[in-house]
C-alpha cells in the first residue's frame, strides 16, 4: 500500500464540493451497516456532520506535512476516547469513507483506492496508537462539579468547575463539555485560567440562539451540578522558548483561552510587554473588564485595551478589532494570539501578516462553533 497524498487531494477536491451531500451519504452508510452505533452519536447530527467534514478536510490538506498531521491525529485520537471509539469502530468508519469517496470522487481506480486505504490505515494507526497510550495515564473524560456560576451579562456565564481527577493542560487548551441534559452532545470551551493549585477550571460561556449546550450551561446550570469534560486539546499554547512583546486579540468569549496564557505570563514572572485588545459589540458586554484591571493594576507591563464596535455613543476605542489592531502600533516583532469569532480571527490575522507578523508568529484555534 502506498501513501499517495496527491492522488488522494484530487479525488477529495470532487467530494469537498457535495461536502453535505457526501457527509449525509457517510453517516447514512454507516449506520445502515452499523445499526449499533447511532447511539454513540448525538440526537442531532448538524453539528456532528460539520465537525467530521471539517477534520477530514484538515487531514486530507495536511496528507504533506507529516509531523504537524500526526500531532492533530494523535490529538484527535486521544479526545475520541471520551466516545468509547474502539478498533472495531475505526473499521466500520473507515469502510463508510472509503464507500463515500468512491461514490462522489470524479475519478476511482485501483490506484486511487490504494492510496485511500493507506492514507486511512495511516490516520487510524496513529489515532488509536495515541490513544492507547493515553489510557496507560489519563482518563477518558472526568466528572467535574459546578462549583460557582456567575451570570455576567443575560447571555454570558462564568462557571468554575472542579473536575473529580487532576487535569493536565496547557493554557490556551480547551476542553469538549456535555450537560446532563443533552446526553452525547458535546461543544468545545476553552478553560480561561491557567493551572491552578487547587485544580479549579473557569470556562466562559455565552448562550447562542439555538445552542444546546451553551443554552444548558447559562440557563440550566447550578452550583453542585456535575458535567463530563473531555481531555484539554489544542495548540494555541505559548511557544516555550518565546521571549518576545505579546499581542492578544479577544472577540467577546475569545478571551477565555487569552485570559488562561495572559495568567501564565503573570505566574512565569516574566516581564515582557503584554498588549491585550479585548473587543466586544456594547460596553455591556466587556464582561471580565473588571478582572482584567485588577490583572492590569498589579502588572505594569500589561496594557488592557477594551474596544466596542456597535455602540457609537461608546466614549472610549471605538471599531472592529482587525481595523483597531492596525491603528495603534506596529506588531512585527511581536508573538500574537487571537480568539473570537472566525471571521474576526481570519481577517486580524490577514491584517497582522500585511502588517509583517509572519504567520508563524500568529496563534489560533480553529475551535469552530465554540459558542
Ligand atoms: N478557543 C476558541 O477558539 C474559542 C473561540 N471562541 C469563539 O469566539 C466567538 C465569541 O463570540 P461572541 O462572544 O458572540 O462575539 P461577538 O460576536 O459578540 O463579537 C466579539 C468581537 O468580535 C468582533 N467581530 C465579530 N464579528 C466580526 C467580524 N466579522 N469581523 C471583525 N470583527 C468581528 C466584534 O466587533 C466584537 O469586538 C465565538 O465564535 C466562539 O466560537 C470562543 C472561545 C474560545
Amino acid at each position: 500500500m502506498t501513501l499517495n497524498p496527491r492522488l488522494v487531494k484530487e479525488s477529495f477536491a470532487a467530494v469537498e464540493r457535495v461536502a453535505d451531500k457526501a457527509t449525509a451519504y457517510f453517516y447514512g452508510r454507516l449506520f445502515a451497516k452499523n445499526p449499533h452505533l447511532r447511539g454513540m452519536f448525538p440526537p442531532s447530527m448538524d453539528t456532528q456532520r460539520d465537525r467530521l467534514f471539517g477534520s477530514l478536510t484538515r487531514i486530507v490538506w495536511s496528507l504533506d506535512s507529516p509531523d504537524g498531521l500526526a500531532g492533530y491525529l494523535e490529538q484527535l485520537g486521544r479526545d475520541h476516547r471520551k466516545y468509547g471509539v474502539s478498533a472495531e469502530h475505526y473499521a466500520a468508519i473507515g469502510d463508510a469513507l472509503l464507500a463515500t469517496v468512491r461514490k462522489f470522487a470524479e475519478e476511482w481506480d485501483e490506484e486511487i483506492e490504494a492510496a485511500w486505504t493507506a492514507a486511512y490505515a495511516a490516520a487510524s494507526g496513529l489515532m488509536s496508537r495515541a490513544a492507547e497510550e493515553d489510557a496507560g495515564q489519563s482518563p477518558p473524560w472526568w466528572l467535574a462539579e459546578v462549583i460557582d456560576h456567575e451570570l455576567r451579562t443575560p447571555d454570558i456565564a462564568v462557571i468554575t468547575l472542579r473536575p473529580d481527577q487532576p487535569m493536565a493542560y496547557r493554557p490556551g487548551q480547551y476542553v469538549s463539555v456535555q450537560t446532563a441534559r443533552w446526553p452525547r452532545v458535546w461543544r468545545p470551551f476553552s478553560i480561561a485560567n491557567a493551572p491552578r493549585e487547587d485544580g479549579t477550571l473557569r470556562l466562559h460561556v455565552r448562550a447562542v440562539p439555538g445552542g444546546w449546550v451553551s443554552g444548558s450551561l447559562v440557563r440550566h446550570t447550578r452550583i453542585g451540578d456535575t458535567l463530563l469534560l473531555g481531555p484539554p486539546v489544542g495548540t494555541m499554547t505559548l511557544p516555550q522558548d518565546a521571549s518576545r512583546d505579546v499581542l492578544c486579540v479577544a472577540g467577546g468569549t475569545g478571551l477565555a483561552p487569552i485570559k488562561a496564557l495572559v495568567e501564565q505570563i503573570v505566574a512565569a514572572g516574566r516581564r515582557r510587554e503584554v498588549h491585550l485588545l479585548f473587543g466586544a459589540r456594547r460596553a455591556e458586554e466587556l464582561y471580565d473588564l473588571a478582572d482584567l484591571a485588577r490583572l492590569e493594576a498589579r502588572h505594569p507591563w500589561l496594557r488592557v485595551l477594551p474596544v466596542v464596535s456597535d455602540d457609537p455613543e461608546y466614549d472610549g476605542v471605538r471599531g472592529k478589532l482587525p481595523e483597531v489592531v492596525e491603528r495603534f502600533h506596529s506588531w512585527a516583532s511581536h508573538e500574537v494570539f487571537v480568539c473570537g469569532p472566525p471571521a474576526m480571527v481570519d481577517a486580524t490575522t490577514q491584517r497582522l501578516q500585511r502588517a509583517g507578523v509572519p504567520l508563524t508568529r500568529i496563534h489560533r484555534d480553529a475551535v469552530r462553533g465554540a459558542p
